[in-house]
């Protein structure tokens, strides 16, 4: 299928996939708009209400309504009508991307994904590898969660899929030197992007602070000059938990994108806001399904158009 194509369906999957967030958010907020004729302190309470009962998070609904509060105040806006599209702008605003903020995708590259079992990082470490095939990189994937029972099978089975080579160990091995190995192989194979499916047990964060410390030090070592990039997975099912996830894991790594998988069918997208607004780390990534092109650079026009059925 084209790239055109592609972009189409995974615009349809994100589409159909919001469509419980978009009943609860969009119903919600229609509510507030046909519910109010005047643009009072009423009017804004139950909008932020509504927000952050859609999880968009506290701190980044109060944030939206400030913003719009000053905004309508600028543009002399009398009804709750009109404040629709400035609210939706707003939003779109708030999460915009970078330019530079996917240059490891077309650059020599380490990409090391980070999160806890469950949330989709095996399956996210697979979309990512196929993405950057796709786009002619040569790939590598080093299988450093070495403690998780019947990890490093699951990520083989996911790998070949995507057609890409694995550099593993065996189970209980220690993870730098996993990644070690990938170095090193990468190198020889000439490699553009090498990315490590990590460990990612927050129950001792101490030691996974220390692991990934020892696995930044080996790549920084071995494999110095590459860009750098630390992807941390949030299943975007589980509301203001991945948001507390997010918060703890930011405490032991240095973040530079969020993924949250498992749009389709959640009614919690707006929990997409919350993570961008509350961590000030952007989303560079939404999963939409199980399968390997389902995963797709994260476009707020697109997202909240979505969203917000436009
Ligand atoms: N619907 C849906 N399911 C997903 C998505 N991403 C991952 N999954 C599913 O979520 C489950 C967990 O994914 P894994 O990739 O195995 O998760 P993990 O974080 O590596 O967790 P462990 O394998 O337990 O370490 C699998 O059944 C995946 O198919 C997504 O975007 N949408």
């Amino acid at each position: 299928m084209s790239i055109e194509g592609k972009k189409k369906g995974f615009f349809a999957k994100l589409v159909d996939g919001l469509s419980k967030t978009r009943d609860a958010l969009v119903k919600g907020i229609e509510n507030v708009f046909s519910g109010y004729d005047a643009i009072d302190d009423d009017f804004y309470e139950e909008l932020e209400e509504t927000l952050i009962m859609l999880d968009v998070g506290i701190h980044a609904s109060t944030d939206i309504i400030e913003e719009l509060k000053e905004k309508i105040k600028k543009e002399h806006i009398k009804t709750p009508a009109e404040c629709r599209t400035l609210l939706i702008d707003g939003i779109k605003e708030r999460m915009k991307t970078a330019d530079n903020d996917y240059d490891f995708e077309d650059k020599k590259s380490v990409v090391l994904v980070i999160g806890v079992n469950g949330v989709g990082k095996t399956t996210t470490v697979a979309k990512l590898a196929s993405r950057f095939k796709e786009n002619k990189m040569k790939v590598l994937v080093a299988a450093a969660d070495t403690f998780r029972a019947g990890a490093i099978e699951q990520l083989k089975e996911w790998t070949d899929r995507a057609g890409v080579d694995l550099i593993s160990q065996h189970e209980g091995s220690d993870p730098a030197a996993v990644v070690y190995d990938a170095c090193k192989a990468a190198q020889a194979r000439n490699v553009d992007a090498l990315i490590c499916d990590t460990a990612g047990r927050l129950h001792n964060k101490k030691n996974l602070m220390e692991e990934l410390k020892k696995i930044n030090r080996i790549i920084d070592k071995e494999y110095p000059g590459v860009i750098r990039e630390t992807l941390l997975v949030l299943d975007g099912t589980t509301g203001q938990n991945a948001l507390e996830q997010a918060r703890q894991f930011k405490e032991v790594a240095d973040i530079s994108g969020i993924v949250l998988t498992k749009l389709d069918g959640t009614a919690r997208g707006g929990i997409v806001i919350a993570v961008q607004s509350e961590l000030g780390i952007p989303v560079k990534y939404i999963g939409v399904g199980e399968k390997l092109d389902d995963l797709n650079r994260f476009d707020s026009d697109e997202f909240v158009n979505a969203l917000f059925g436009l």
